[in-house]
């Protein structure tokens, strides 16, 4: 295994690129650690193929470079980067057993076959695929055909980096919480560094320690789950994570203070100095309680999504979403609300501006 570098990054697919958005990469600059559990999330259309590409030699980027530790592989093609990559769809042999099947990655490697035993049936064993093992791969169901194609990417240990790819796409919703704790506890076991991309906030909270959010090319965040979650330094993280998302609330600065809907709200710290072209307060809806006194609202949804009510009220002309564990007010009701000004952010021009409590 090995840290990856992604340097001074940038890519297009036209050959002369001029503005930002000729871009597909606009510029990155990050570090996979060795043996880490990376999930790479963003929207359709955000660059996350064209990132996996060019670290799977694929494509080789219009600017900068990628280092496996120090080596630098930019311009090595994809059978010189000891890489394992699982794909949205199984890629498996039908004739072949499954024994035959998980085998084929160390045997093209000219593995000798003790060592082929003992490393198939491992992860055999780590997939919960050991009866299967004799069966030929035809007759097996898509989830487990899935399964055997991920254990062919984790069936060597000499490789740089396990890349998925959606790989949970064919899966039926029902297994894919199986197949997702799965991952993660081969991940433990086996500390191989490995990147899961997706577009699902779900797939890659689970699976990774560290998680990059993309959009339009850019990476906007890396963090762990719940500093994703607790402290997006992007209004677009604070809004693609969490269900529902953040509130982002327009809002006016004057004298060091935020003022929505005519009133000062009171933020997690000071505000940075600077200026912008939009001011937004983010909340999550967790973080806001319909209380006996506050911001004044009408409600204008309440949905029941099973343990907790999400309750939508309107402050003047903006919504404003809140979760309550506790019976929810009805339609129409006017109701009080809240914030807690230790999650109570500003945003100026979509990034974070405010100081975080105790900074
Ligand atoms: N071969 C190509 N030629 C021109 N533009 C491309 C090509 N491949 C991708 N793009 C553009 O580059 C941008 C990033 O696309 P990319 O496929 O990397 O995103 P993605 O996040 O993987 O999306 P998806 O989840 O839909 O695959 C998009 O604007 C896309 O239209």
């Amino acid at each position: 295994m090995a840290k990856i570098t992604l340097s001074n990054l940038r890519h297009s697919y036209y050959p002369n690129p001029s503005k930002p958005d000729d871009y597909a990469l606009k510029h990155l600059d990050l570090s996979w650690e060795d043996g880490g559990a990376y999930a790479l999330l963003g929207p359709s259309g955000c660059g996350k193929s064209t990132l996996l590409n060019i670290i799977s030699g694929l494509l080789v980027p219009s600017e900068g470079k990628i280092l496996f530790d120090d080596k630098d592989v930019t311009h090595l093609k994809p059978a010189e980067r000891n890489i394992a990559q699982v794909f949205q769809f199984p890629v498996i042999y039908d004739t072949m057993t499954v024994f035959d099947n998980l085998a084929f990655p160390l045997r093209n490697r000219q593995v000798d076959e003790a060592t082929v035993k003992s490393r198939v049936e491992a992860i055999a064993d780590m997939l919960e695929v050991t009866d299967m093992l004799g069966t030929k791969a035809a007759g097996l169901s898509p989830d487990n055909k899935q399964k055997i194609s991920m254990g062919r990417g984790l069936v060597r240990d000499d490789i740089n980096v396990v890349m998925f790819d959606e790989p949970l796409t064919v899966i039926d919703p029902h297994l894919k919480w199986k197949l997702r704790s799965k991952l993660k506890e081969l991940h433990q076991e086996l500390k191989a560094t490995m990147i899961y991309v997706t577009h699902d906030q779900t797939e890659a909270l689970t699976f990774a320690d560290q998680v990059v959010v993309m959009q339009e090319g850019e990476v906007v965040q890396i963090g762990t789950p719940v500093e994703l979650f607790e402290r997006p330094t992007h209004t677009f993280v604070g809004h693609f994570i969490g269900s529902p998302g953040m509130n982002i609330l327009p809002c006016e600065v004057s004298g060091g203070k935020a003022m929505f809907n005519g009133q000062s709200i009171t933020l997690e710290g000071e505000i940075e100095a600077g200026e912008g072209k939009s001011n937004e307060i983010g909340i999550r809806p967790e973080h806001v309680t319909i209380a006996d006194n506050g911001l004044e609202a009408v409600v204008s949804k309440v949905s029941d999504v099973g343990r907790h009510n999400v309750v939508e009220a309107m402050v003047g002309g903006t919504k404003v979403a809140s979760i309550t564990e506790e019976s929810a007010p009805n339609l129409g009701e006017s109701i009080h609300l809240q914030f807690d000004p230790a999650k109570t952010r500003l945003y100026r021009d979509g990034w974070i501006a405010t100081k975080s409590a105790g900074a």
